[in-house]
Parts: structure tokens; C-alpha cells; sequence
């Protein structure tokens, strides 16, 4: 019988089925961030419990550490450095690999994982945070879980699951110039909601996602949690291989006629699918307090919950363009990977910030994305334009980064969530694609990239 290409994960994973219906699946990897990853450590040592097998467990510091060059381990966030010694403690305790904040490997978990070659098609990674299903991309089934699972997985190898529903997402045709994956990521979850793949591992397919490089494969399979999906993934095929090869945890080659069997077979049904016209997504920007409250960046704002208006202030009928924005920011481990800053320096180059932006920063997805960004001078390109150029870390796309605006102020973010208070109490966060925060960063406005990129051209 045909099988899908999640089917075909879960059975080589799948250790003992209980008359619960419940699963033990074998987990091959696990990775830890010092925000959730002393925790679970800690635990761990105060039971007693080693970590089984600490080849296979990783962590890295990201979500705290200092963005501004020259770091140590004081933080931004008030207490924040507790985080990170606490957890280096533990790494250490524990015997597993730790990226710690100057390691020239440190970066975002999700950006570091695949740029090492630790993700792999076809194995299990899990992490305590939500967007582990990022390394999806790479034909894995990855997701997030809660600290005291990542306890179990690393003390047993097994984590206890009910089985998902499988979902495939199909994008038709080819993109048009000026939209990119996460305009398909923020154009599914407009037209499904936030909860569209609750229950469901989705699988994303179709021409226009496999036109994706890796790395834009990597942003929308990163947007998967806030589609509620528990895992999103991608078919690995030879573009994943070659961007495998060679990195430091990954096999030699990947002739073996195995990693060729990693795909939904012909005929293979899924419980749900969805198809999406490709060709016919704009780039697109949230509007409100929730990924699913996102529309093309040329329309009127759309009646939301009334909250939801409030807090933003957008009125339903507002245009999106020509809305003054404060802060620009580029980064996080949806859009900060090395292709991600060479289109925005290729769309900046040559103007300048707007003089009303408070502040506009990069922040590379990891130490080797800014290392290799900084060898073909996107960093120059960047501070010239009047961005602050940083260390890697997930910084402003969440507050514990400590980045502090005052309430109010309205970012454009190349992040994923646009919460109330997800960059700080009272900011108005409105998600978009690297191109969009550059085009409204050089406006001062929430600005169409598509219009830069022609008057650039001119
Ligand atoms: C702090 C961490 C647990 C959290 C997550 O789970 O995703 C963070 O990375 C986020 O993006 O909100
Ligand atoms: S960059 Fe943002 S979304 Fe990604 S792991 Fe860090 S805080 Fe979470």
C-alpha cells in the first residue's frame, strides 16, 4: 500500500504501540537552548537520571545571550545570565555537545542544526521549543515538546505519542518576483487559521515548494507551529542532499538507496489536503495580534476581533501601506539565514533607513551565517543603510532578548509571532518577509518590496 512520507518515519521510529493507542518512538536527536535546556538538565541530574546516550544530545545558547559584538555572558534581559551559566553547568554535567556564546558553531538551534548536518532526512529531533519543526525543511520529522518530555527523551531514548493526523500542503505553479516562502507560510495560515493543522503533521508539497532552496524550505516549515501543526516537513530530495554534504555531523554520502525511499509514494492519502495557487500569493503582512491575522501587503485591513484592532490600531478598511513604523528588524529562525540577508542587502543597497526609524538591526541566524555573510560584505552594505549589525541570537524576536522600545511603537519583523507584547509591553509587531522590513525600513512606512525592487531596477 502506498505510504506517506510521515508514515514512513513513524514506522522506522515507532518502538511499541499501547492498547491507548499511544506510541513509544524512538528519538534520534535532541536539542537544548539555555531558556527551557538547564531546566530539563537540572531535573534530570537532581533524579538521578544520566542522559542515555549524550552523543545524540546537543545544546547551544540563543535565546538570551547579548547581540551587541563583543559579548559575555551578561545578558539584556535582567537575571538573563543565570540562563546561560546555569545551562553550561548542566551541558557540562551531562557530557553533551554544547555551542556555548562565543563557540564559532553558536547560533539559533534551528539555523545551527541543519548548518551542522545534526538534522538529518528521515530522523526523529526533538527540542523544547516550538519551532523545531523548522528542520522539517530537511525531510526530518522534527518538532517541539515541553521540558519534562525532553527529560524523557534524553533519559530513555522514547517518547511516549498519539499518532497525528497527516496533512499535505500543496502550493501549485511558481511564486511571482517580489514573494517568497514566508508569504506562502503567512498566506496558508491567513486563509486556514491558527489552528488549520492542529492535531496534524503536515507535509508540504507542490512545484512551488520545490523551487525552494533549503533555506526558504527552512522558513516555511518554521511557520508550521503557528499553522498548529505538530511538525511540518518537506520531502528530502537533491537539493537536500547537496546542502548536506559535507557538513560536519553528516554521513559521508547519500547514495544509499534509502534516503531515495524518503517520500510520500504515488497514491499515498492523506487524512486532510490542502491546495494553495502560488502564483497568485502577493507578498504578505500581518495586521494583527495572531500569524492568521495577515493579508496581502496592498489591501485594506479586513474586520478582526475587536481586540485584536485595538491593540495594533488599524481600523478594518485602513490601508497596510503607509503605515509609519518605528523599529525594523531583521532576524530569528524563520529569516536570518544566509540567503535571507543576501536578498536584503541586495534590496538595500544603495538607500538608506528612513530618519523616523528608531531603530533597524540585523541579527544573523547564527555565527556562521555572520561570519560568511561579513566575507562578502552584506555587513558594510547593512551598516551603511543604517542598520546596527549584531551578534547571532534570537534577540528581538521575542523579548526575553531585552531589546526595550517604548510602548506603542510599531515594528516590522522578519519574525513569526506577532503576539501582544511578543517584543515587549505594548510594541505592535506586523510579520513579514526580510524584502517587506527593508522596503517599509528605507519608506518609514510599511512599504510593497515590489516597488523597491522596480526602483532599484530603474
Ligand atoms: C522560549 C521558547 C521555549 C519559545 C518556543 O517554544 O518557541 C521561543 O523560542 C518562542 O519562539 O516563543
Ligand atoms: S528566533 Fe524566535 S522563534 Fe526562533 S527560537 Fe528564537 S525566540 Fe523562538
Amino acid at each position: 500500500m502506498p505510504s506517506t512520507l510521515f508514515e514512513k518515519i513513524w514506522q522506522a521510529h515507532c518502538v511499541d504501540t499501547m492498547p491507548s493507542g499511544s506510541a513509544l518512538v524512538a528519538i534520534d536527536r535532541v536539542f537544548l537552548h539555555e531558556r527551557t535546556g538547564a531546566a530539563a538538565l537540572k531535573s534530570m541530574a537532581a533524579a538521578g537520571r544520566p542522559v542515555r546516550d549524550p552523543a545524540r544530545v546537543f545544546a547551544v545558547m540563543d535565546h538570551i545571550v547579548d547581540t551587541r559584538i563583543g559579548r559575555g555572558d551578561g545578558t539584556l534581559m535582567e537575571g538573563g545570565s543565570a540562563f546561560i551559566t546555569e545551562t553550561r553547568a548542566a551541558a557540562h554535567a551531562a557530557g553533551i555537545t554544547l555551542f556555548d556564546v562565543n563557540d564559532p558553531d553558536q547560533g539559533i538551534t534551528h539555523v545551527i542544526s541543519p548548518e551542522l548536518g545534526i538534522v538529518l532526512p528521515g530522523v526523529t529531533l526533538v527540542a523544547p521549543d516550538s519551532h523545531t519543526c523548522t528542520q522539517g525543511a530537511l525531510g526530518a520529522l522534527a518538532w517541539g515538546i515541553g521540558s519534562s518530555e525532553a527529560e524523557h527523551a534524553m533519559a530513555t531514548g522514547v517518547l511516549r505519542l498519539d499518532k497525528p493526523r497527516t496533512m499535505r500542503v500543496t502550493f501549485t505553479g511558481k511564486l511571482a518576483a517580489g514573494v517568497t516562502a514566508k508569504d506562502m507560510a503567512l498566506a496558508l495560515i491567513a486563509a486556514h487559521g491558527a489552528g488549520g493543522g492542529a492535531g496534524h503533521a503536515v507535509e508540504f508539497a507542490g512545484e512551488a515548494v520545490e523551487a525552494l532552496d533549503i533555506e526558504a524550505r527552512m522558513t516555511l516549515c518554521n511557520m508550521a507551529t503557528e499553522f498548529s501543526a505538530m511538525a511540518g516537513f518537506i520531502a528530502p530530495d537533491a537539493k537536500t542532499f547537496a546542502y548536506l554534504a559535507g557538513r560536519r555531523y553528516a554521513p559521508a554520502n547519500f547514495d544509499d538507496p534509502y534516503w531515495k525511499t524518503l517520500r510520500s509514494d504515488e497514491g499515498a492519502t492523506f487524512d486532510t489536503e490542502i491546495v494553495i495557487d502560488a502564483a497568485s500569493l502577493a507578498p504578505m503582512v500581518s495586521w494583527g495580534t495572531s500569524p492568521q491575522h495577515s493579508m496581502p501587503i496592498d489591501g485594506a485591513v479586513p474586520q478582526g476581533p475587536e481586540r485584536a484592532h485595538r491593540y495594533i490600531d488599524l481600523a478594518p478598511g485602513a490601508a497596510m501601506l503607509g503605515t509609519p513604523i518605528d523599529v525594523a528588524f531583521i532576524g530569528s529562525c524563520t529569516n536570518a539565514r544566509l540567503s535571507d540577508l543576501r536578498r536584503a542587502a541586495a534590496l538595500v543597497k544603495g538607500h538608506r533607513v528612513a530618519d523616523t526609524i528608531r531603530k533597524a538591526m540585523v541579527v544573523p541566524g547564527s555565527s556562521a551565517v555572520k561570519r560568511a555573510a561579513e566575507a562578502e560584505g552584506l555587513d558594510t552594505i547593512f551598516t551603511e543603510a543604517g542598520f546596527e549589525w549584531r551578534a547571532s541570537g534570537c534577540s528581538l524576536c521575542f523579548f526575553a532578548g531585552g531589546e526595550r522600545f517604548p510602548e506603542g511603537s510599531r515594528t516590522i519583523s522578519s519574525t513569526n509571532r506577532n503576539f501582544e507584547g511578543r517584543q515587549g509591553p505594548g510594541i505592535r509587531t506586523h510579520i513579514a518577509s526580510p524584502e517587506t522590513v527593508i522596503a517599509s525600513a528605507v519608506a518609514g512606512v510599511i512599504a510593497d518590496p515590489r516597488e523597491l525592487a522596480r526602483e532599484s531596477a530603474q
